[in-house]
């Protein structure tokens, strides 16, 4: 049986062949853009019933012009500047998905990967506030970057949160990870979220494990 790392790998060299240039990456993010505006006003339309049920019909018809030109694969990752992975695919940084807010992500000298976001409904766990889950997911990814830019990438193997206070959504947000120790395979990272007050709303320390091969 193989290793993770070597799945990975492959998986990496198949999408590595695709063709997606600049223009094309543009024009699908501009795609992913507008069925995130739509994805909100499935959530928040006061459309009523007739006028729901035709958007959906043109949704569907919209769904099938793309599904006649074939189905792909999901675009590869390509490792940038500092360490940072751009997967275009990504739930969290992915500009080609939809279902990513997205965030973007910048990594100072000191190995420090930022983030300045704001998570709109699609986000909600309690009324008014970001879900825990997605708070997870924000830091987890921020952390696997931190840990990435650190020179020493690896699969999260623990994720400790702490949710200190509710995270607001529709406001700006911001994060922060940094890498603060290595022991041999494992990376450990501390991050945090903080609300429009500067206040940590939530915090993590995560572990990376690079695979074996
Ligand atoms: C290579 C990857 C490329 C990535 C490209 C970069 C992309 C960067 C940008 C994207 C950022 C995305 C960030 C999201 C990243 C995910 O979402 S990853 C997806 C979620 N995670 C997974 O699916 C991981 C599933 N688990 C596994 O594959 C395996 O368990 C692991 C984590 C690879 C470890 O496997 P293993 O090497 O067989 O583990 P094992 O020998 O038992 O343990 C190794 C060491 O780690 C320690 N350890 C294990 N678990 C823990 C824990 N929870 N706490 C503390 N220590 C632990 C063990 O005690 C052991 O320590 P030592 O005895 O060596 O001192």
């Amino acid at each position: 049986m193989t290793g993770a790392w070597t799945a990975m790998q492959r998986v990496f060299e198949e999408r590595d062949r695709q063709d997606f240039d600049e223009v094309r990456i543009a024009g699908l993010a501009e795609l992913a853009a507008r069925v995130r505006e739509l994805s909100e006003l499935v959530v928040l339309t006061r459309a009523d019933q007739s006028e729901v049920a035709v958007v959906a019909r043109e949704v569907e018809l919209l769904t099938r012009r793309l599904a006649e030109a074939g189905r792909g694969i999901p675009p590869g990752a390509q490792v940038g500047e500092g360490g940072i992975v751009r997967q275009l695919g990504s739930p969290v940084t992915g500009a080609l998905n939809p279902l990513a807010p997205p965030i973007e992500i910048s990594v100072s000298p000191d190995g420090t990967a930022r983030s300045e976001f704001t998570l709109g409904v699609l986000y909600e766990g309690p009324p008014g506030f970001v879900h825990g889950g997605v708070s997870a997911m924000v830091l987890d990814h921020l952390s696997g970057v931190a840990a990435s830019a650190n020179g020493t990438p690896g699969m999260t193997a623990g994720l400790d949160l702490r949710y200190r206070r509710p995270t607001p959504l529709g406001v700006p947000l911001s994060a922060e990870a940094k890498a603060v120790r290595v022991e041999g395979r494992k990376t450990f990272v501390e991050s945090r979220i903080l609300g429009p007050d500067g206040r940590v709303t939530a915090e993590a320390t995560a572990v990376f494990v690079m695979p074996t091969r």
